[in-house]
């Protein structure tokens, strides 16, 4: 045995121990997306991470995404695709066609993966006790992007009902209109309503870039905490661009709603939840309000957890 490889283990473990006992009881909503969802290995260990918070004492919330396995099922049955601004256009086929892969098959199959790492967990849909109650979505531009839903309430009933339980809900982003029908969300913005509505300690979002970078494509000037103001600067002299305005508008939403820290992490790193909520140096880019400067979560400042680099 590689006695020093063992003792380094050991000395994660311990170095965790502040923020096991601060975040005992919290809950924290992962979004989960992007090549986390599509690379086997990755998925596993997305997987167990968040079992793993579980068994940390946690309140895992899940809220999936699956953009790219709509389009993959649309295409073969040949509908075609059209986004306007981040949204898909939705009509009553393809809404249909949305919530068969979110609902039916993506949301059920990261439950039972869950199931099989030994917790239990529950695939609903925004639907299913009116969880995600929503109004027609219009574009930018005012244009009509058909049946998309803007989130205007969420019944945590059936959440909170799941997580004392013991059960970690996966929620699929599609909502419920007025009117009875069935909405496509996009799921950043169904997972900020969850957050909010839940008074999450923190918000995770898995994506495929290392967090917010100062230079796109220089993973070594990663920011890795920004306040509010910080990143509406950003955006404001188009560091911050492309998809990452939506997150980052997402997590500045999230924060306004009460949320602690919200976490940008790179969903290609295997573990990456882990390392970002369990050592001091984290590793993905951490929002939060501008009343907290750097990383002053009550753990983080107990442990002295790196501000950024
Ligand atoms: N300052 C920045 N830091 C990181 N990524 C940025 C930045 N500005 C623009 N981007 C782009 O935003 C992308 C992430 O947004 P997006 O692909 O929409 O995420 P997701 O598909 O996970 O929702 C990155 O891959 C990158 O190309
Ligand atoms: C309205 C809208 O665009 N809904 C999204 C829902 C899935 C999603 O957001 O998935 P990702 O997180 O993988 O992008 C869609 O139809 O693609």
């Amino acid at each position: 045995m590689d006695m020093s490889r063992e003792i380094a283990k050991a000395e994660v473990l311990i170095e965790a121990i502040p923020y096991i006992r601060t975040f005992a009881g919290s809950t924290v909503v992962i979004k989960y997306g992007g090549s986390a969802m599509t690379d086997e290995s990755l998925k596993m260990a997305v997987i167990t991470d968040i079992a793993m918070l579980k068994y940390l004492g946690l309140r895992p919330v899940v809220v999936h995404g699956g953009g790219r396995e709509i389009t993959d099922m649309l295409g073969r049955l040949g509908i075609p695709t059209r986004f306007i601004g981040g949204q898909r256009v939705t009509d009553v086929q393809t809404a249909q066609v949305a919530e068969m892969v979110l609902s039916g098959s993506i949301g059920k199959n990261l439950a039972s993966d869950l199931e099989k790492v030994g917790v239990g967990a529950v695939g609903i849909s925004g639907k299913d006790g009116r969880t995600l109650q929503v109004e027609k979505k219009k574009g930018h531009h005012n244009e009509d992007l058909g049946y998309v839903g803007n989130v205007v309430h969420v019944d945590v009933t059936l959440i909170e009902s799941l997580l004392d339980s013991g059960f970690i809900p996966v929620i699929s982003p599609v909502g419920i209109g007025q009117d009875g029908a069935t909405y496509n969300i996009n799921a950043d913005y169904a997972a900020v309503a969850v957050a909010g509505a839940l008074k999450a300690r923190k918000l995770v979002f898995l994506t495929d870039v290392e967090g917010i970078l100062a230079d796109v494509g220089d993973s070594s000037t990663l920011f890795r905490s920004l306040t509010v103001s910080q990143a509406r600067g950003l955006m404001a002299e188009g560091v911050i661009s492309g998809g990452m305005v939506p997150k980052t508008e997402c997590c500045i939403a999230a924060l306004d709603k009460g949320v602690r820290h919200v976490h940008i992490l790179d969903g290609r790193v295997a573990h990456s939840i882990l390392l970002e909520i369990y050592t001091h140096r984290g590793i993905g880019t951490m929002m939060t309000g501008d009343d907290e400067v750097g990383s002053n979560d009550q753990a983080d400042s107990e442990v002295g957890k790196e501000e950024q680099a």
